[in-house]
């Protein structure tokens, strides 16, 4: 890539150089007699250029622009070089915008910095040169543009090291230092629909939720950031393989069990940002395309409730929708579908989608057929150990308590959500009393079950006697009353 010359050693270098002032004397002494002016500075400035020393040090220049676009290996050097900053550095520039968690650190012009890869030195240099702006007459405006470029400079016999291990160290250090400091976004629908449909709009992502934080079996926990982390690295196998970069998860349980937050934790995790599609607010299937080609790469498609956020027209009957509703309303499951498959997987890359649901058999088999979600994570109710583990983030309890027997007694006993729990756990910092708070909130609940069951079965036999009297005879109790008369226990209950 870059012209090589065989080192000359100190002594044919000034042999090389008396020799050059020799020529260089005996040809200006002819060529003034003899050679034309034009031909006369041409040799001169030949002969300068093969006789020059040779410096043994190579500089890269690393400009910020290529053409029309930014040089990643400039943009690369910025970030990587301020975790290098040494005491020897004088001047550095800092700043913050609002949308920033961090500060920004960078070199000030004329900063030198002394790095060090694989034992070699390396000298980086940050230059900035401002010159007068022509316009295109060539007339002076008094507009002053600026060049700035780094000089990376280091011995010529380490050229390819540097070219091919150092750059690529530089890149991939910059790109996981701008991970850990990258500010995720939420990317939800701007509802006011404006002259060329609704919109994305961001604000940033402060969810908290990690897979530390969310009570779910250790298990599922694990193969989830393992699937995550699998499909992160395969970019190269997705290629090979012929398929989309893309994959899609499918969330499903009942309402507080953590879908939501397992979606923030998996955008911590992957230091992904999200986009939250409301199939409610969208109307046509080119909404929806519009939409979904404005979605960047290394991002979570979210379609939240998607059994019932729109009901959206069957795949195959076309007949999801009344007739009135069709007229203006064009968005179908085939379009979400096409997309979300085709054209929106294949111009990306790095896409995850997430569909929840809290009733997956109410979904239209065309999302459930196999290759469509990549997997199916059962979000369910609050079993011991995601109890042990919300005690552990809410409480700080680590170890046992004296009323966790009792709790995971009754746990075995009815169902309740980790939102529920939490909800408990939030109320108190004394940890007794968050407990009993559970406790309580598991007994009150076991009891709505035992008296919903009663209902059931009271209702049941109602039926059954009613039918047995062959109509006519109304049940004594009616199935109205014997609720009412529940909801008056529980309450005295309370
Ligand atoms: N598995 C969990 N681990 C930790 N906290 C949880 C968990 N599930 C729920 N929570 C708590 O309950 C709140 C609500 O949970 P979340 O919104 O994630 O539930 P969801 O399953 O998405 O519910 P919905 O079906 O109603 O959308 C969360 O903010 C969190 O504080
Ligand atoms: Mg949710």
């Amino acid at each position: 890539m870059f012209p090589t010359r065989d080192m000359p050693s100190p002594s044919s270098l000034f042999s090389a150089y008396a020799s050059m002032a020799a020529s260089m004397m005996l040809v200006r002494s002819m060529a003034n007699e003899l050679i034309p002016h034009p031909i006369r500075g041409y040799l001169l400035s030949t002969l300068r250029y093969y006789f020059k020393p040779r410096s043994p040090q190579l500089t890269l220049v690393i400009e910020e622009n290529c053409g029309m676009s930014r040089n990643q290996v400039f943009d690369a050097a910025e970030i990587y070089l301020c975790t290098k900053i040494s005491p020897n550095t004088e001047r550095l520039k800092i700043s913050k915008s609002p949308k920033e968690k961090n500060l920004t650190i960078r070199l000030e012009k004329g900063e030198k910095i002394v790095d060090f890869h694989e034992g070699i030195e390396l000298k980086w240099r940050f230059v900035c040169d401002e010159t007068e702006k022509n316009n295109p007459n060539g007339h002076n405006n008094g507009q002053r543009s600026e060049k700035r470029y780094f000089e990376l400079t280091f011995h010529k016999k380490h050229k390819d090291t540097i070219v091919s291990s150092y750059i690529q160290f530089v890149l991939e250090r910059a790109k996981a230092i701008k991970d850990e400091e990258r500010v995720l976004k939420m990317h939800t629908l701007n509802t006011s629909y404006s002259y060329n449909g609704v919109k994305w709009e961001s604000i940033n992502l402060e969810h908290p939720a990690t897979f530390e934080t969310l009570a779910m079996d250790p298990e599922l926990r694990n193969a989830v950031i393992e699937d995550l982390d699998r499909f992160v690295k395969r970019k190269d196998f997705y290629k090979r393989v012929g398929r989309a970069w893309k994959r899609g998860y499918l969330l499903y349980g009942p309402p507080g069990t953590g879908k939501s937050s397992l979606i923030a934790a998996m955008a911590n995790h992957l230091k992904f940002d999200v986009y939250d599609l409301q199939l409610a607010n969208i109307l046509r299937d080119s909404d929806l395309r519009r939409l979904l080609l404005a979605t960047a790469n290394r991002s979570i498609l979210v379609i939240e409730d998607i059994d019932c956020s729109v009901d959206l027209p069957d795949r195959r009957h076309g007949d999801g929708r009344k007739q009135h509703d069709a007229q203006y309303v064009q968005l179908t499951l085939s379009g979400l579908l096409n997309f979300i498959d085709g054209l929106w997987s294949s111009c990306g890359d790095e896409r995850i989608i997430v569909f929840t649901t809290n009733h997956k058999d109410r979904l239209d088999p065309a999302l459930l057929r196999p290759g469509r979600m990549d997997m199916h994570i059962n979000m369910s109710y609050c079993n011991s150990h995601g109890f042990k583990q919300l005690a552990s983030t809410y409480l700080g309890i680590r170890g046992h308590h004296h009323l966790f027997g009792e709790i995971e007694g009754l746990m075995g006993e009815t169902q309740v959500t980790p939102a529920q729990i939490a909800e408990e756990l939030m109320r108190s910092e004394d940890a007794d009393v968050a407990l009993q708070g559970v406790i309580k909130l598991l007994k009150r609940k076991k009891m709505e079950g035992d008296e919903v069951e009663d209902v059931a079965d009271q209702n049941k036999a109602a039926i059954q006697k009613a039918k047995r009297q062959k109509l006519g005879n109304k049940p004594r109790r009616s199935g109205r009353n014997i609720v009412a008369k529940s909801n008056r226990r529980i309450r005295k209950f309370l």
